[in-house]
């Protein structure tokens, strides 16, 4: 039984591999949770869908599962967050409701060619200054040109007004408050930015970036800030504020309490994500980051972040596991890794979709090297594992020249943090003390938060800071010698990653 007066929170985390929807109480500790896979469809190298149908689907079972999880009404809640996968495009006519196509997911390189074109002579850099981005198949405003392009008829039906652009959160929100009966086509600060299409300083669309790449403004959502309450739910969540829209990362951000300018997390998935907060003004980066919104609190000024964004972390332990076959569960990784005392001088640079962050390089494709006969599969586990800290390390070298700020601690969630092994290797490689927060459930926490400020559930961030505790620390050990030796050797192994993809040639 659940005392009447306590408060409760619901978020969804629309993620790349699963759903899940978390309830937590005021206190922003666990009261349930419930989480179901969808689909992966590859229909071409390099080429990446999710059903969006399946996808609203899998939100409506888990949300029902978590609030009877909880023991709870639907009247209970006072606020339901969202939180997403970012960039993935999902277009969907507005009369049915039905998606035109399957969504193209971040990760998709479809658009590689159409961004190159699009960079003209001044290349990556093109919009990087209005939108904090550079031109790669990574966002979401090139795939909404590929698909009105490529869908046959879309382009004369989205200048019409009958269809609807939107990320995963918009999509979310729309069906969540009734769908063709009245949904509300909206999206926040936070995932507009990653369409490429939104300008940092205004946080409105640019109408001459929307013209270069041909994007009808008929199809746009509006952008709101990422707490405030969107619409009301209807149907089994009937009567529920819809307060919150934060892309994933950023959630994150929210969650683990980094309000302070200078305070960063890194988030260890499919992917990693490094965001540092750099205040109220956007800073631009000359080596390789993102700028991006961290969070905008209702008509609070925005906060901005840097971002290192890694495309492939966790999912090289994946391909380790379901590709070669190596182990069998993601955790007999720590054990193999740990039953050597080195790489045995082998690295893995996972280039599977080019390298993101801080090289942008769509031609580099994976490479393992220094490999000799002494090497054996413990030793690769090693490098599969260290091939995420040197990634990281190279996004924070990367910070500290964009924006001068040394990070002191990191903090860090997601899957990959349950693994010591790497988590200490993380520590020595940066010179800094990693901490793990106990609530490591951040992003969820973060879409709830901005939920249950937007509702009066909470009042300021100082109290939502209070809830952060401590759970793990891992200090630096390594010698210098060492860590400045073994990043010498990771360099020279990214480098022999470029150039190996050409444009139009046969394969990925
Ligand atoms: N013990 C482990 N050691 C290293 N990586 C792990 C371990 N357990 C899970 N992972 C990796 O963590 C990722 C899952 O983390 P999660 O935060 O759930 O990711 P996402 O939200 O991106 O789906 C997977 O890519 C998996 O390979
Ligand atoms: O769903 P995740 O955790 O893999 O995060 C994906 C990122 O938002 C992509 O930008």
């Amino acid at each position: 039984m659940t005392d009447s007066s306590e408060k409760f929170v619901a978020a969804i985390d629309q993620g790349t591999t699963s759903s899940r929807c978390i309830v937590f109480n005021q206190d922003g500790a666990i009261v349930a949770v419930d989480q179901r896979e969808h689909r992966q469809i590859f229909p071409k190298p390099g080429w990446v869908e999710h059903d969006a149908t399946e996808i609203w689907s899998k939100v409506q079972a888990v949300v029902a599962g978590a609030v009877a999880k909880a023991g709870l009404r639907a009247d209970q809640l006072s606020a339901l967050g969202i939180t997403n996968q970012r960039e993935t495009t999902v277009l969907w006519d507005r009369s049915t409701g039905k998606p035109v196509h399957n969504a193209v997911v971040w990760q998709d390189t479809r658009t590689s060619a159409l961004c190159a074109d699009l960079g003209g002579t001044d290349g990556q850099d093109r919009f990087r200054e209005r939108t904090g981005l550079p031109l790669a198949s990574y966002f979401s405003g090139p795939k909404a040109a590929w698909l009105l392009d490529n869908v046959p008829g879309l382009r004369v039906r989205a200048e019409r007004g009958d269809i609807a652009f939107g990320t995963i959160d918009s999509w979310l929100i729309w069906n969540l408050t009734g769908g063709t009966d009245g949904g509300v086509h909206v999206t926040d600060v936070t995932n507009a930015g990653r369409t490429m299409l939104m300008n940092l300083d205004t946080l409105q669309w640019d109408v001459s970036i929307l013209a270069a790449m041909n994007v009808p403004e008929a199809v746009l959502p509006e952008i709101r800030s990422s707490a405030e309450v969107y619409g009301t739910a209807v149907g089994q969540l009937a009567g529920v504020p819809v307060a919150s829209a934060l892309g994933d990362q950023q959630a994150a951000v929210f969650g683990q309490a980094c309000y302070d300018t200078g305070t960063a997390k890194n988030t260890y998935g499919t992917g990693s994500f490094l965001l540092l907060n750099t205040g109220n003004r956007p800073v631009p980066s000359k080596h390789g980051l993102l700028t991006t919104v961290g969070y905008k609190i209702g008509g609070e000024a925005p906060v901005y972040c840097l971002e290192g964004s890694i495309a492939v972390t966790g999912a090289l332990v994946q391909w380790f596991r379901d590709q070669l076959g190596i182990i069998r569960t993601a955790d007999e990784i720590e054990p193999l890794a740990a039953s050597v005392d080195d790489n045995g001088g082998a690295y893995v640079v996972p280039a599977f979709s080019g390298l993101y962050a801080p090289y942008w390089r769509s031609d580099a494709r994976g490479v393992v090297t220094g490999l000799t006969r002494y090497v054996t599969k413990a030793h690769l586990a090693r490098a599969v594992l260290e091939a995420t800290s040197w990634q990281t390390r190279e996004v924070v070298d990367a910070m500290y020249q964009d924006s001068g700020v040394r990070i002191t601690t990191l903090k860090v969630d997601g899957g990959m943090t349950k693994n010591h092994l790497l988590m200490q290797h993380q520590a020595d490689v940066l010179d800094v003390p990693v901490i793990r927060p106990r609530v490591a459930e951040t992003t969820c926490l973060g879409a709830a938060y901005a939920a249950g400020l937007a509702t009066g559930v909470w009042h300021d961030l100082d109290e939502l800071k209070a809830h952060w505790q401590r759970d793990a620390e891992w200090t630096p050990r390594m010698g210098a010698q060492e860590r400045d030796r073994e990043y010498r050797n990771w360099r020279k192994a990214v480098e022999r990653s470029f150039g190996w993809h050409e444009e139009g040639a046969e394969g990925a």
